[in-house]
């Protein structure tokens, strides 16, 4: 928003002072509050980010004030049918609800992981209920710097297609790094000694467990029965296996790898993933560019750097990207011989 529309005002509200802090000294946003309500009342659009039941609990609380009539309001949220449902009672006063779900993010959660490219090429559904035609292009308009493809569904749509998409995908892939650290607890490396097969089907196994709690809650009799086709899947691979039923093997991974490889990175939507380093800096000249050398006199690229000063001590803190997870482990490695302190990395 702030790139295509710079002379829009934009308020932050959160519960979390640091995240308010860091988005305000970050310029993300040109104020901040925690007093939603009060804010709520003087916006021409509320855009709801936070998990799921917290979307719904503004809603109901939105729906007590005396916001402006031609307010535009969107979420988010994973799921839409429990959204749309929160958001009825406003429709029915005439408010402009328009339900939204970039279907691009990542394992990361929390302001620092925002990039403005984050919803590039990726799909961004649509639901606008019972909100006007206008609500909806007012809305596209605001968000036209996202770069994304427009997709109009109904709620009841986009949580079969999502709950397939990505929440099963998400228990599929928790249930199996729990289920792995169980069987090889006895195992002196153990998930250490797992390379790319494990790591690339996990990957998602990393995201924030409090909005896929409420994401679950949330689409739950969706989820539930797409479990219970996979895991149909599985007793049959199961059973093909305890067979030795070669052919049914073979089919069944041949069947997998025909629609995985229609699937495009093109088709992916969003662009990839990256790795972030988070460490200290001394508050001097040169600083940077002692890291930055240090980095290629190793050979090892960064894709972004940006300093983020979050904190009232003498020292700024460092993040620093890359494209993949060993490039950064080895960046973490090198800084940290030249004395340097992580202070995170995700
Ligand atoms: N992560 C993804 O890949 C992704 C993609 C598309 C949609 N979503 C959806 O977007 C929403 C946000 O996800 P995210 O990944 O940006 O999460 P996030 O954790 O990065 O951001 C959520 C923010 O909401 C704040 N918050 C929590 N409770 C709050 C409350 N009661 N009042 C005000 N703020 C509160 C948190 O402090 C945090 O800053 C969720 O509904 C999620 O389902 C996530
Ligand atoms: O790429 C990831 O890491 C994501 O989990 C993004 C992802 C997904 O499942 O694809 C997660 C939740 C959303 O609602 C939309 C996108």
């Amino acid at each position: 928003i702030r790139q295509a529309h710079p002379d829009v005002t934009i308020v932050g509200s959160d519960v979390v002072p640091a995240t308010l802090d860091y988005a305000q000294q970050s310029q993300l946003v040109d104020d901040v509050t925690t007093d939603f309500s009060t804010a709520a009342v003087t916006a021409d659009v509320i855009i709801l980010a936070g998990p799921v039941a917290v979307i719904c609990d503004d809603l109901a609380t939105l729906a007590t004030l005396s916001l402006k009539p031609q307010v535009v309001i969107t979420d988010v949220g994973s799921t839409k049918q429990t959204v749309l449902a929160a958001a009825r009672p406003l429709q029915q006063r005439g408010l402009a609800f328009v339900g939204g779900h970039p279907m691009a993010g990542s394992h990361k959660s929390g302001v620092m992981a925002g990039r403005a490219d984050l919803f590039e090429n990726a799909y961004y559904f649509l639901v606008p209920g019972l909100a006007p035609k206008a609500a909806v292009q007012q809305l596209q308009a605001l968000l036209v710097g996202t770069h994304v493809k427009w997709l109009t569904v109904t709620p009841k749509q986009h949580d079969r297609l999502v709950g397939q998409l990505s929440h099963l995908p998400h228990v599929v892939a928790a249930a199996l790094v729990n289920q792995t650290q169980q069987a090889l607890a006895d195992s002196p490396l153990g998930l250490r000694l797992a390379a790319g097969g494990f790591k690339s089907i996990t990957r998602i196994a990393s995201a924030d467990p409090t909005m896929w709690q409420s994401i679950l809650l949330n689409n739950g009799q969706v989820v539930t029965s797409q479990l219970q086709a996979y895991i149909d899947q599985l007793a049959a691979i199961k059973a093909a296996i305890e067979q030795q039923d070669a052919p049914q093997i073979n089919a069944f991974f041949a069947a997998a790898k025909t629609t995985r490889d229609h699937l495009g990175p093109e088709h992916l939507g969003s662009l990839p993933n990256f790795f972030d380093l988070f460490l200290n800096i001394p508050d001097q000249t040169g600083a940077i560019a002692d890291v930055t050398q240090r980095l290629a006199a190793a050979g090892l690229s960064l894709v972004n750097i940006h300093i983020l000063e979050i904190r009232e001590e003498v020292d700024g803190v460092l993040q620093v990207t890359f494209g993949d997870a060993a490039t950064r482990d080895q960046a973490a490695s090198v800084l940290q011989q030249a004395d340097y302190q992580i202070v995170r990395r995700n």
